[in-house]
């Protein structure tokens, strides 16, 4: 029986959106709703207008034989900075605060619709990158690094603090933590990066920046290439950060100790040029 047009492009939506970055010729999809190509093309004219209308992402045409469409998931600029407003705002709560200038996040990064959007906002700041792997620190930086490495479609790695036999060989590097100058040790599966993979680095805080600047060593140890940084939220740290360019979703402004009251507004993410 002939599939109807409408529900070959409520399935083709679905499919879509459940494969990005995949590219799905349209010989599968003819072949799944026993239609002529030159119907399914015209269907996905439809999607791709209609993802492009919506903000849903770009639906990309690759032409010839071998040829079909991609999905890449990426949020419009006006929705993420919408959404990171929002945050912002949500974030300056009372009560946040924690000793050290830190600030308590683990409510938020256990919430799976903020980190669906976390992750698609990273993400789309990087699709044109050609990430091979995002690399983040156990523990709060792992769900951040699913979602991201869910919506650019690539693996990621968890550097850890601790030597664990379920690791196998480990690369190791020491790094200079916080502003107490406190020398600790980060490492990584050896298996779990090739040489020349282009990393995306990304993790809940950031403060001294010492954390991001030991994964910069570490991708140094196993020849692979830095290609970015981003952190859901930096602090407002007096001192000199030892990293390079980085992203920032949120900025911890200002934190009162009397009040324990925190001022957040957005990070530099939306800045042209990462700040220094
Ligand atoms: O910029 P820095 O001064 O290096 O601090 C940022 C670190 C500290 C904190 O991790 P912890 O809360 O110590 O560890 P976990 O993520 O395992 O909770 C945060 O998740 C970053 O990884």
């Amino acid at each position: 029986v002939k599939i109807r047009r409408s529900e070959r492009l409520i399935d083709m939506t679905y499919y879509l959106l459940d494969h990005p970055h995949k590219l799905i010729s349209l010989t599968y999809f003819a072949k799944r709703y026993e239609s002529a190509k030159s119907s399914i093309s015209e269907d996905l004219a439809i999607v791709k207008k209609t993802f492009q209308t919506r903000g849903t992402g770009v639906l990309n045409t690759i032409p010839g034989a071998a040829g079909g469409v991609i999905f890449i998931p990426v949020i419009t600029e006006e929705a993420a900075k919408e959404y990171i407003t929002a945050l912002s705002e949500r974030l300056s709560e009372q009560d946040r605060l924690l000793p050290g200038g830190y600030v308590y996040l683990s409510d938020l990064l256990g919430d799976p619709t903020l980190l669906r959007q976390i992750g698609r906002i990273i993400a789309s700041k990087y699709i044109d990158k050609e990430i091979d792997a995002v690399m983040t620190v156990a523990t709060k930086g792992v769900p951040i690094a699913q979602a991201v490495s869910y919506y650019l479609n690539v693996p990621f790695v968890i550097v850890r603090r601790d030597s664990k036999i379920t690791e196998g060989s480990t690369v190791s590097v020491n790094y200079v933590s916080g502003s107490s100058e406190r020398i600790e040790k980060m490492e990584l599966s050896k298996r779990s990066l090739k040489r020349g993979s282009r990393v995306l680095v990304v993790d809940d805080f950031m403060k001294g920046g010492g954390t991001i600047n030991g994964m910069q060593s570490l991708i140094e140890e196993f020849e692979a290439e830095l290609v970015g940084v981003t952190v859901f939220a930096e602090g407002n740290f007096k001192g000199k950060r030892a990293i390079a360019d980085y992203h920032s979703l949120l900025f911890v402004e200002s934190v009162d100790t009397q009040t324990k009251t925190i001022k957040v507004v957005p990070g530099n993410y939306f800045d042209e040029q990462p700040k220094k």
